[in-house]
C-alpha cells in the first residue's frame, strides 16, 4: 500500500543513532510487568531553553527533519504523555505520522502510540472536535487515556469510551490522606499505574510543568533517556522555560542535573541531543 501524502520519512542511518536510547525490543516482547515503563523525555527548545512563546501558545520549533525524528520516536513507544496545559494549548494529534505506521501506510493501528494526558482536576474539555478523537474515529491514532483524580462527567466518559479511550483514576493509595487532598500526582505512582496497564515504553513530550518536574532531584532517576531538539531561535523573555530547581547539598546550590552517554546529531537546521541522566 502506498503511504498517504502526509506521511513523514526518517532515514535508517539516523534511526541507528537513536536506537540505544529507546525502549529495547526485548522489554516490549516480555509478558512480565515491571514496576515502571522505560521513560524517554523528549521535547524541542529554543536557544534560550524555552518550549513556547508564552504559556498556552503553540510554538513550532522543530524543523521538518527533527519533526520526522519525533515521529520515529513515537513509533517506538507504547504511549506519549503530556500535561493538560499542552492538551488545552495545542489540541494535539499525538499520533505517529511516519511512513509505514498504522493509518499512514501500515495496517490497522500497528505502531500507533497511546496518547496519555495528566489532568488531575478534569480541566480538558475533550469533545468530538478534539483532534485525538477525530483521528481515533478515522483509524489514524489511538484514543487517549486521561489520568485524573476527579470524578469526570458521564458525557466526557462516554465520548472517550466510544472511541476506545478511558479515564484512569489515580488512586489515593499512592500517598495517603495528604495526597488525596492535593491535585498533585507522584510520578512513581503514575508510572506504576501505566505499567499495570501494559505500557512498557512512554515518551513524555511536555509541557513546561511536566518537564521541569521530571528534571527535579526527586524524579530524575525515573527518566531513562532524554532526547532534546534545539532549534536555532531565541524566543525571548516571557516564554515557557525548561529550568529545573537546583539541588541543595552541604548548605550550597548544586547543578540540577547532567547527561552522560551523550550524542549530538545535526538534523537539518536543528541539533538533537541524546543522553541518559547521570
Ligand atoms: N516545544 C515542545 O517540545 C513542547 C512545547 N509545549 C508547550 O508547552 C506549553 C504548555 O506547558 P505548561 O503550561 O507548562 O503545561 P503542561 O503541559 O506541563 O501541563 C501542566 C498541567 O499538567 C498537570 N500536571 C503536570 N504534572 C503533574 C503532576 N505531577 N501531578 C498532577 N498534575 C500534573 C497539572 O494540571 C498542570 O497544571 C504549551 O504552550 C505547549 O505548546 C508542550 C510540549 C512540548
Ligand atoms: N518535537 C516538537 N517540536 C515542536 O516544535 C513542538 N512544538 C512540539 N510540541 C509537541 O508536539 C505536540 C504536537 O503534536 P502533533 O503534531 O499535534 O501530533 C504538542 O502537543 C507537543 O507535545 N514538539
Amino acid at each position: 500500500m502506498a503511504a498517504p501524502r502526509e506521511a513523514l520519512y526518517f532515514p535508517a542511518s539516523q534511526r541507528q543513532q537513536l536506537d540505544s536510547y529507546l525502549p529495547s525490543p526485548s522489554i516490549t516482547s516480555t509478558s512480565s510487568v515491571s514496576s515502571k515503563p522505560h521513560v524517554t523525555l523528549t521535547f524541542a527548545t529554543s536557544l534560550d531553553s524555552q518550549l513556547a512563546l508564552a504559556p498556552g501558545v503553540q510554538t513550532a520549533l522543530s524543523g521538518p527533519e527533527s519533526k520526522a525524528m519525533t515521529h520515529y520516536l513515537r513509533s517506538k513507544h507504547d504511549a506519549i504523555l503530556i500535561g493538560v496545559g499542552t492538551a488545552i494549548a495545542d489540541n494535539p494529534s499525538l499520533n505517529c505520522r511516519i511512513e509505514g505506521v498504522g493509518g499512514y501506510g501500515g495496517e490497522g493501528l500497528y505502531g500507533q502510540p497511546r496518547p496519555i494526558v495528566l489532568d488531575p482536576k478534569g480541566r480538558w474539555e475533550i469533545s468530538a472536535e478534539s483532534k485525538v478523537v477525530k483521528l481515533a474515529r478515522e483509524g489514524k491514532g489511538k484514543a487517549p487515556w486521561i489520568i485524573t483524580k476527579t470524578d469526570v462527567g458521564e458525557q466526557k466518559r462516554s465520548l472517550l469510551e466510544s472511541v476506545g479511550g478511558k479515564f484512569l483514576r489515580y488512586g489515593d493509595s499512592f500517598g495517603g490522606v495528604e495526597a488525596s487532598l492535593s491535585a498533585r500526582m507522584e510520578w512513581r505512582g503514575m508510572l506504576q499505574l501505566l505499567s499495570r496497564e501494559g505500557i512498557q515504553g512512554v515518551m513524555i513530550e511536555g509541557g513546561g510543568v511536566v518537564i521541569n518536574d521530571l528534571l527535579s532531584a526527586d524524579n530524575l532517576e525515573l527518566v531513562d533517556s532524554v532526547i532534546l531538539t534545539i532549534a536555532p531561535t531565541w524566543l525571548g523573555r516571557g516564554g515557557v522555560q525548561v529550568c529545573p530547581e537546583q539541588r541543595q547539598g552541604l548548605g550550597r546550590s548544586l547543578p540540577a542535573g547532567r547527561l552522560k552517554d551523550v550524542n549530538w546529531m545535526p538534523l537539518g537546521e536543528d541539533v538533537v541531543l541524546c543522553g541518559r541522566p547521570q
